[in-house]
C-alpha cells in the first residue's frame, strides 16, 4: 500500500498503521497541508504529528509540546481551516498536548486572541444544559470572562460626521441607541473598510451607557468571540462564556464576516443571538459584506441577520470628505483652511481612514518643521507619503501586471494553479493587494485570478497580512509594489 507521507519526511508510520488512509480525515488534511505549507516548515511542524484516534466527527491529534502547539496556532491555523473547508470535512479537531492545561491558561490570561481553533472543539464536557447564566462567576479564569465593554470613548455620535453616504446607518444607530432592543433588532451595518462601521458600533454602546450607566454593553470582534469560545470549550468554561454573551443588554459584534466557514462559532453565535433576541436585548453587527453574500454561513444565521434592519455605508463624496477633514482638524486643534482640506479630500480619495492618515501626516510635518499647512505642503506629503492614494485607477488587472513584472512571472502564472513558491507567493500578494487597494469582494478577486474560490482568496489575504508582520522580505516586496501602484496614472 502506498503511504501518503514517506518516512524520510520525519513522520512516524503510526497513522498509516492504525488508520486506513482512505478513512482518515487527518491524513487527507495532512496531504493538503503539504501543498500549502513550505516544505521545510511542513517537515518540521506538521509531518511529525499523528492522529491518535478519529471518529465521524472528531480527530484527536497529539502535539509533542507547547511550542509545537503555539507554532501551529500562530502560523498554520488558516491552512487547517482552509483544508477542512475545501475537503468538505465536518470534523472537529481535538489537540492533546502533554501537560498543557496550566500553560494554556497563562497564554489566555495574557491574550486570548492567540488561542484559536487548534484547541479542542470537543463539546462532550460542556456542562449543565440549562444553567443559570446570571450567576456570578467564581474562578479567576471565569472572572476574566466577565463583562468589560472595551468601548472606545472617542467613537461617539458627536465625533461622527454624517453625510449622504452614511446618513441611514447613522440614523439607524441613533435609533437603536435611544431604544435598545425595541425597534431594529438586529441592526446589521455593512460597508467597505475604513468607512466608520466600528465607530458607529462604539457610538451605540457609548450612548446607551450615557443614558443608562449600569447597562451591560459587550463589544467583541467575531474573531475574539471565536477564540474565547474555543478556550472555553477546551477548559470546560462554556458556562462562563455563555454567561458573558447571553447576559448583556447590548451585544456589539464587529466584522461578523470572519465567522465564515467556522461552523462551531456560527452555532454558538446562533444560540447567543436567539437568547438575546428572545430577551429583547439589542444586537448590532458589522460586516464588510452584505449578509446574503457572506460565504459559508448557515442559512438560519443569514436569515436572522435580515430580521431587523440592514444599513449600508458608502464611501463619502467630496463635500463629505471635506467636512470630515475640517471636523477632525478642528477637534485636534490643527489649523486647516477649507482650501487645503479640499485639496487633501480631492487627492486622498480612499476611505476615511486614508483621509485621517493624510491629515495626521500633514499636521505632524507642519508642526515638526514649523511651517504653515498650505497646498504646497499638502501636495508634497500626499505625493511622498500617500502616493496620491485614491487618484489612481488601481484595478485587479493593474495589480496583477505590476506584481507579475516585479516578480518576473507572467500574469497567466498568477491566474494559474501552480503551487511552486515562485508563483504562489506573488499570487497571494496580488490577491492581498487586490483586496486592499480595490473595492473588489473576495468572490470578485477569485474570479479575476482564473476562477479561484473565494476561500482561496480569503486564505491568501490572511496569510500575507500575517507574513507582512513577521517577514521583512514579504514586507519589502509589498512596499515596492505599492510604490509602483501609486505611480499609476
Ligand atoms: N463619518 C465619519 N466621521 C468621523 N470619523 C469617521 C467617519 N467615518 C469613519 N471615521 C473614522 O475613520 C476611521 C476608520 O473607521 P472605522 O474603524 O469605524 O471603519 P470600519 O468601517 O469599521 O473599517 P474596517 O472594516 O476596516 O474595520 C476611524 O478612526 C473613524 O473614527
Amino acid at each position: 500500500m502506498q503511504t501518503l507521507f514517506p518516512p524520510e519526511s520525519g513522520e512516524s508510520n503510526e497513522s498509516s498503521k492504525n488508520l486506513d488512509p482512505k478513512q482518515s480525515p487527518w491524513l487527507k488534511i495532512k496531504q493538503q497541508l503539504k501543498e500549502l505549507i513550505e516544505p521545510d516548515e511542513f517537515d518540521k511542524w506538521i509531518a511529525p504529528l499523528d492522529s491518535k484516534s478519529h471518529s465521524d466527527d472528531e480527530v484527536v491529534i497529539s502535539l509533542p509540546d507547547m511550542t509545537s502547539y503555539q507554532v501551529i496556532l500562530d502560523r498554520f491555523i488558516d491552512q487547517f481551516d482552509y483544508c477542512k473547508a475545501t475537503l468538505g470535512l465536518q470534523v472537529f479537531f481535538r489537540f492533546e498536548i502533554e501537560g498543557t492545561e496550566s500553560t494554556a491558561s497563562e497564554v489566555f490570561e495574557d491574550d486570548s486572541s492567540t488561542l484559536n481553533e487548534l484547541l479542542s472543539h470537543n463539546e462532550v464536557s460542556d456542562p449543565d444544559p440549562q444553567p443559570d447564566y446570571t450567576r456570578e462567576p467564581s474562578s479567576p479564569v471565569s472572572r476574566a470572562l466577565t463583562h468589560h465593554s472595551q468601548l472606545n470613548t472617542e467613537y461617539t455620535f458627536q465625533n461622527f460626521v454624517n453625510g449622504p453616504s452614511n446618513q441611514f446607518a447613522h440614523a439607524s444607530c441613533l435609533a437603536v441607541a435611544d431604544a435598545p432592543g425595541q425597534h431594529y433588532n438586529p441592526l446589521f451595518l455593512y460597508g467597505s473598510t475604513g468607512l466608520g462601521k466600528t465607530h458607529l458600533l462604539h457610538a451605540v454602546g457609548n450612548k446607551v451607557l450615557k443614558v443608562k450607566e449600569n447597562a451591560v454593553i459587550t463589544y467583541i470582534t467575531s474573531e475574539r468571540f471565536m477564540n474565547e469560545m474555543i478556550y472555553c470549550l477546551r477548559f470546560n468554561k462554556m458556562w462562563d462564556f455563555r454567561r458573558k454573551y447571553r447576559n448583556c443588554d447590548v451585544l456589539l459584534v464587529d466584522d461578523i464576516q470572519f465567522i465564515s466557514g467556522k461552523e462551531r462559532t456560527q452555532e454558538e453565535f446562533f444560540h447567543t443571538f436567539n437568547a438575546l433576541y428572545e430577551a429583547k436585548k439589542q444586537i448590532v453587527v458589522t460586516s464588510d459584506i452584505f449578509p446574503q453574500d457572506i460565504p459559508d454561513i448557515e442559512d438560519r444565521l443569514r436569515n436572522r441577520f435580515q430580521w431587523g434592519l440592514i444599513a449600508d455605508i458608502q464611501p463619502p463624496d467630496i463635500e463629505h470628505r471635506v467636512a470630515i477633514l475640517m471636523n477632525k482638524a478642528d477637534k485636534q486643534g490643527v489649523p486647516l483652511s477649507q482650501h487645503v482640506a479640499e485639496y487633501i479630500a480631492n487627492h486622498a480619495k480612499g476611505n476615511v481612514r486614508v483621509l485621517e492618515g493624510a491629515l495626521r501626516r500633514v499636521a505632524a510635518f507642519a508642526a515638526l518643521q514649523g511651517v504653515p499647512i498650505d497646498i504646497e505642503l499638502a501636495s508634497q506629503i500626499l505625493q511622498d507619503v500617500l502616493g496620491d492614494t485614491g487618484t489612481k485607477n488601481i484595478t485587479i488587472e493593474s495589480i496583477q501586471k505590476i506584481v507579475a513584472e516585479h516578480f518576473k512571472v507572467r500574469v497567466a502564472d498568477l491566474k494559474s494553479k501552480k503551487r511552486q513558491r515562485a508563483f504562489s507567493i506573488p499570487r497571494q500578494i496580488a490577491m492581498f493587494l487586490s483586496r486592499n487597494r480595490t473595492q473588489s469582494s473576495f468572490p470578485e478577486i477569485g474570479a479575476g485570478f482564473g476562477g479561484k474560490d473565494h476561500t482561496t482568496v480569503m486564505h491568501a489575504v490572511k496569510k500575507i497580512e500575517q507574513d507582512k508582520k513577521r517577514d521583512i522580505e514579504v514586507k519589502t516586496h509589498i512596499e515596492a509594489i505599492e510604490r509602483k501602484l501609486d505611480q499609476l496614472h
